[in-house]
């Protein structure tokens, strides 16, 4: 459960973070098919708790294992997955297994199963207090007190999260008829989330239990389910990501917040990878920032998103991510929410508000309303996914960086990137690795019916091409073979 099982060649995901089923199955036939995107994280589609003012973290409270959300039903989930499958994108569902809802008193969750958290009772699965982790919790709270023990923070309550007992059989039995539900509908593999809140024995027992991919589907027989691990591992706690390595990937937050912390002295990123700390790379589910740390939540740290004045490096790290050869690369998609600001005094920045009431509506130059900020169809990052397609399989090479910011590098002989954040124009002939030939600089333009609506490169039959580049806003120059002028 370490392989994508993308389609051919494509690398890229992108988290389409609360959007409806039937949007993201239009998304994958009109938009990340034809920009050879290599699947959608979507949010967890079964049912959950409505809390008060409808905050984006009730979705992380289950009340059951019924297919029914703010997202849409079954049908409808099962629909988006057999018409995104039928144009090579990819499903992986968000599973959220290591906990039930809030102790919230009784009620009925998304699909009208009733519930009581006080008794722990939830009998549209059906889970009862012996399902529970209460026996081996020992802190007075019942919550985690201590991330420095490894006990409490898998036995114990997270925020107060009913803790299910996954080295019950009964708990790991219900767990895997959720997860083979899910594949049984086409759903290529999972994001599972809070692992750190879990063991890893149990966990990879239950994953290694799964069924493998529907052949039905379109599946090759044996294809197991992609796992990538949510493990908030910065480092500082007992608890750390490599203990997941046996369960399948592995969600690698210091990436992000590496980027984030240097994102002003590029000319250090030749030995970006292991030597600085990170997995290796075939264990790597790497991202820039998520639904969470966009919000200020854990894994914090100098993290790059949309927001302004930080769009422009996510631009650019985008693109870095999306050519360098480390992980298996996830875009973050938003909607907009308030940010903390902090002015004479602080306002109340809402980081808790759910989505837009409307789903995205599209503009003519294909950008999002209605609230939606859809960074994975900013013409800087959309055009990268064709790189990593182009550039799949072939090694980072003629690496050069001028000591100050300006780097640049090739992907064997099929792509070349440079970037230029010095603050004063780069004007450099350099090795692209490329075969002689003109191409389109994917950055400033687009690659549509063999036409290059952006600058076009010339590399000579040396493979050499003069790489100039002005101190703008977007000071990236991205060439590959499948783009050519
Ligand atoms: O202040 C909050 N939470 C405390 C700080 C964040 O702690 C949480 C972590 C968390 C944070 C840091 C860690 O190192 C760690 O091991 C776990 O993981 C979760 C996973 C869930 O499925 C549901 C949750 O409510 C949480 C959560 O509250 C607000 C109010 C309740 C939800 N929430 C939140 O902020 C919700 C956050 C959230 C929700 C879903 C996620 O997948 C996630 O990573 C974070
Ligand atoms: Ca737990």
């Amino acid at each position: 459960q370490w392989e994508p099982n993308f389609a051919p060649g494509r690398t890229g995901i992108v988290h389409l973070f609360e959007w409806h089923w039937d949007t993201i199955a239009d998304e994958c036939e009109s938009f990340l098919a034809p920009n050879k995107y290599a699947g959608v994280q979507v949010s967890p589609p079964n049912e959950n708790r409505i809390v008060d003012g409808r905050p984006w973290w009730e979705r992380y409270q289950p009340i059951s294992y019924v297919i029914n959300t703010r997202s849409g039903d079954r049908g409808a989930f099962a629909n988006m997955v057999e018409r995104c499958n039928n144009v090579g994108v990819r499903i992986y569902v968000d599973a959220v297994i290591n906990h039930m809802c809030g102790a919230g008193g009784a009620g009925t969750g998304t699909g009208g199963s009733y519930y009581d958290a006080n008794t722990e009772d939830f009998p549209a699965v059906p889970f009862s207090s012996m399902d529970f982790n209460d026996a081996n919790c020992y802190t007075d709270s019942g919550s985690i007190e201590n991330y420095q023990d490894p006990n409490q923070v898998r036995n114990c309550k997270l925020v107060g999260l009913l803790d299910l007992n996954q080295s019950k059989d009964y708990v790991r039995g219900k767990i895997i008829d959720f997860m083979n539900d899910m594949t049984s509908l086409g759903v290529a593999g999972f994001r599972v989330d809070a692992c750190k809140h879990m063991w890893p024995g149990d966990i990879e027992v239950i994953f290694q239990s799964l069924n493998d991919l529907s052949t039905s589907k379109g599946f090759p027989g044996g294809t197991r389910p992609y796992i990538f691990q949510e493990v908030i591992d910065q480092g500082g706690e007992p608890i750390t990501a490599s203990q997941y390595y046996g369960a399948g990937d592995i969600t690698e937050f210091k990436y992000g917040v590496n980027l984030g912390n240097n994102k002003n002295s590029i000319q250090y990123l030749e030995n970006f990878g292991e030597e600085w700390g990170m997995m290796p790379s075939g264990n790597a589910l790497v991202f820039l920032n998520n639904h969470d740390n966009q919000r200020g939540h854990g894994g914090g740290g100098n993290i790059i998103t949309f927001e302004d004045p930080f769009s422009k490096y996510l631009k650019i790290f985008t693109a870095f991510m999306m050519a360098w050869p480390y992980g298996t690369e996830r875009i973050m998609s938003s909607y907009y929410f308030s940010q903390p600001v902090l002015i004479t005094f602080p306002t109340s920045s809402n980081t808790d508000q759910g989505p837009p009431a409307n789903q995205r509506s599209l503009n003519a130059d294909g950008s999002c309303g209605n609230g939606w900020v859809c960074e994975h169809r900013w013409r800087q990052i959309k055009n990268m996914m064709a790189f990593g397609v182009a550039s799949y399989g072939q090694p980072m090479a003629n690496w050069w960086d001028n000591g100050n910011n300006q780097i640049a590098f090739s992907r064997g002989n099929k792509a070349f990137l440079a970037i230029n954040k010095a603050g004063y124009t780069m004007n450099e002939n350099l090795n692209t690795g490329m075969p002689a030939g003109d191409y389109c600089n994917v950055n400033s333009g687009d690659y549509e019916n063999n036409q290059c609506t952006g600058q076009c490169v010339s590399v000579g039959s040396n493979g050499y091409a003069n790489i100039y580049i002005e101190a703008t806003e977007d000071p990236v120059v991205a060439i590959h073979v499948d783009a050519p002028c």
